[in-house]
Order: C-alpha cells, then sequence, then structure tokens
C-alpha cells in the first residue's frame, strides 16, 4: 500500500481529472481504454473476450445504480481478498480470492465507522479511517464533496498477511466516493484511480475485476486484462505474524541488472502460457524461478522452503509468497485443493490453511 498522505499526482496511473472534466468522464463510461481492441469488442456484441482484454460494456453489466445515493438508502459493497504476483508477475498479475471485506454505509451528520469484525477494532472510527479516507480523497480527485457517512465493516480478510487488505479497502473508499458523488465511474476508471493509492495494479485489478488478472502500468495508462481461461485452486497458508508490505518492499532492489530482467520477465511469460495450456509442472517450476521479489524476500519468511516443499508433497503444482508475504500462496489444479489443503494441515502446525476458490465477479455493490 502506497501511503495515503502521498500526492496522488506523484503515483503511476491514468489520471482521471488529466483527461477531462467529470462530465467527459461519464460519457466515457462503456468506452475501451488505450489499449484494447474496438473493433473485438464490436464484434463480441460486448461479451467478455475468449482471449485478452474484458470488455468495460460487459464488465459494467449489471450495474443498477444510477446518480448519487440519497440519505437514507444503504449502500453494501462487498469486495474480494487478492493474491498478487504468482511468484514471476510482480506487480502484475493477481488472482481475487473468495474471502470477502463487506462495507454498508449511509449518509450521516458525522463520520462514523463501527468495526464488526475483531480483526479491525484498532483502526479509527471516523473520517481518519483509511476507507473513508480513500473516498475522500477520491471525490476530491474528481472536484466533488464525499458526504459524511455512518459505515460499518466486516472482512474476514487477514490484514498485512499478503492478501490484499489494503487494496480491498482502496477499492472499497473508491466505490463509496463513485456511488455517494454518482461519479459513474467504469471499472477501469476506478483501476486507475486505486492503482494511484495502492502504487500497483495487480491486487485492486484483482479485487474490482475477479478472476486472474494481468495488470500494467505504462506512464499514465493502466491496462488490465483477465484470463477467464486459467482456472486452478488456490490454497493460502497465513501465519500468525503480520508483514507491512511497505516493509517487504524496503528489501527489494533499486536498480536490476539487464539481463537478469530479461530472464525475470521470460520466466513471468512463460508462467501465464504454462497456466494457460494447463502444463502445470512448468507453471511450479516459472513460480519457483521468480527472479524479481521472492529472492530477495525470502529472507523475512523464514518457512518459505519449508512449506515450499511440503505443499508440493502435498500435491500442489506451485507454491509461491502471496502479494509481499507471509502468507504462501500454493496452487493445486482445478477440484484437488480441498485434497490439498487437507494433507497440508496434517504436515504443518502454527499456520492456517485456507482451502479457497477464485472469486469470479470481483467488487460489487448495491443499495440494501
Ligand atoms: N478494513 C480496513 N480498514 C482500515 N485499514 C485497513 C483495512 N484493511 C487494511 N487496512 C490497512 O492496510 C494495512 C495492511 O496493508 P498491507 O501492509 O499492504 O498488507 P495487505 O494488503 O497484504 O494486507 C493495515 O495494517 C491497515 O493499515
Ligand atoms: N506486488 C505487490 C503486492 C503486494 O500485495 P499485498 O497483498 O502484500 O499487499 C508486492 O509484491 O509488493
Amino acid at each position: 500500500m502506497r501511503g495515503i498522505e502521498e500526492p496522488l499526482a506523484a503515483a503511476g496511473g491514468r489520471n482521471p481529472l488529466a483527461e477531462g472534466t467529470m462530465k467527459e468522464a461519464a460519457t466515457e463510461k462503456g468506452e475501451p481504454l488505450a489499449g484494447e481492441s474496438r473493433s473485438a469488442l464490436a464484434a463480441e456484441g460486448g461479451k467478455p473476450l475468449a482471449a485478452g482484454s474484458r470488455s468495460p460494456l460487459a464488465a459494467e453489466r449489471g450495474k443498477t445504480l444510477a446518480a448519487a445515493i440519497r440519505r437514507g438508502q444503504v449502500l453494501s459493497v462487498k469486495v474480494p481478498a487478492s493474491s498478487a504476483n504468482l511468484g514471476p508477475g510482480f506487480d502484475s498479475l493477481g488472482v481475487a480470492l473468495n474471502l470477502y471485506m463487506e462495507v454498508h454505509a449511509e449518509i450521516s451528520d458525522k463520520w462514523e465507522v463501527v468495526p464488526l469484525s475483531d480483526s479491525l477494532a484498532g483502526f479509527p472510527v471516523d473520517e481518519k479511517n483509511f476507507i473513508c479516507q480513500i473516498a475522500i480523497q477520491t471525490a476530491e480527485l474528481y472536484k466533488q464533496a464525499m458526504p459524511s457517512l455512518h459505515v460499518s465493516v466486516k472482512s474476514d480478510i487477514p490484514l498485512a498477511r499478503g492478501l490484499g487488505s489494503s487494496a480491498a479497502a482502496i477499492v472499497a473508499g473508491v466505490e463509496l466516493a463513485n456511488e455517494f458523488c454518482g461519479l459513474q465511474l467504469t471499472r477501469y476508471e476506478k483501476l486507475a484511480v486505486a492503482t494511484r493509492f495502492e502504487g500497483h495494479p495487480d491486487n485492486a485489478g484483482a479485487s474490482l475485476f475477479g478472476g486472474v488478472v494481468v495488470g500494467s502500468q505504462t506512464g499514465d495508462e493502466v491496462d488490465l486484462t483477465v484470463l477467464d481461461q486459467v482456472q486452478f485452486d488456490p490454497i493460502l497458508a497465513v501465519p500468525k505474524q503480520e508483514l507491512l508490505t511497505e516493509t517487504s518492499r524496503d528489501v527489494l532492489p533499486t536498480v536490476m541488472d539487464y539481463q537478469r530482467s530479461v530472464q525475470a520477465s521470460a520466466v513471468a511469460n512463460q508462467l501465464l502460457a504454462a497456466l494457460m495450456i494447463k502444463n502445470w509442472p512448468l507453471a511450479g517450476k516459472m513460480m519457483a524461478a521468480d527472479l524479481f521479489h521472492q529472492p530477495y524476500r525470502k529472507a523475512l519468511v523464514p518457512f518459505f522452503e519449508e512449506l515450499q516443499e511440503k505443499a508440493i508433497q502435498s500435491g500442489a503444482f506451485g507454491v509461491a509468497l502471496s502479494g509481499a508475504g507471509p502468507s504462501i500462496l500454493c496452487l493445486a489444479q482445478p477440484g484437488r485443493g480441498e485434497e490439498v489443503a487437507e494433507k497440508l494441515r496434517q504436515r504443518l502446525v502454527g499456520m492456517e490453511i485456507f482451502s479457497l476458490k477464485i472469486d469470479q465477479d470481483g467488487c460489487r455493490s448495491s443499495i440494501i
């Protein structure tokens, strides 16, 4: 997570204001962004494409909220957790998981946050709360005033464990601003804003769109592809101790040798290709061959190699740090996740093992 006090302009991502007024942003709704094929979109009639970028039209289908939410109406926002990187896809690959953060919010005379999960008990209960700050700053970005809200939050997502809790909170905050200020942002616009706060599009992309995603930032642009054809069963080994993403990014090098970068990129490409053609052994090999971050972060996660061995013995085809760690993501062939998780539970002590599914829908909101 990027510090929220940092100016947004300093971060990467597509600048929503640079593109024009709020009105223009709203009329752009449903338009493919740079890098996506308009002709493919037309040919598919707005359906999600089998391979390649998901059409914004399809992504937005089902949205029922028209304008800003009124006093007395309660907005419900449900955001999935995510696991980033999948090994070599550093700051780019992500997968949405069926663990959720749920926010209910309505207009109130003052900001008030009610934590409904024990893990959230220590956070500010007023507008200083991270989710509220994101909502306020998103509204400011679009030159709108965010109304004060009564917000209740519950979450199954372990905090600071590499499961994208900060990205889920950011996505929820952006959604609050979108709905209570009537911003009418497309999912791609929400991604650009969320990426500015988070600093990388992998977790936010997965939380917003669901599925397995490939995100990239090129200058001001944030592009995202949802890979519907990539399927696997994710198993997460979650230790008791926290590791802040910021701490885990501090151990990474600031520059990387050219040859090593070429190799690191090839490994990431090969992982995606292997996942797409279901070559599980090759996918597992590439997850372990990451050069971007795991070699530097292993020292922060001393149980990583032992767990890697036990997960493979238990039937997983691949193992990687989940996001910045310390949780470990183990991948099993579709349908084999529960069996692998059960074997891992017998072999490991002191860690919680979650047998999960890929969340295919991403963030959803409705008036309840
Ligand atoms: N629901 C939430 N409410 C307030 N702050 C949150 C919430 N979820 C996450 N955060 C903030 O994000 C931090 C964890 O972010 P980070 O270090 O990026 O780890 P991760 O995203 O892997 O869980 C928490 O310590 C907290 O400051
Ligand atoms: N690409 C980022 C992902 C951080 O994910 P998180 O779940 O640990 O916040 C990184 O590897 O730093």
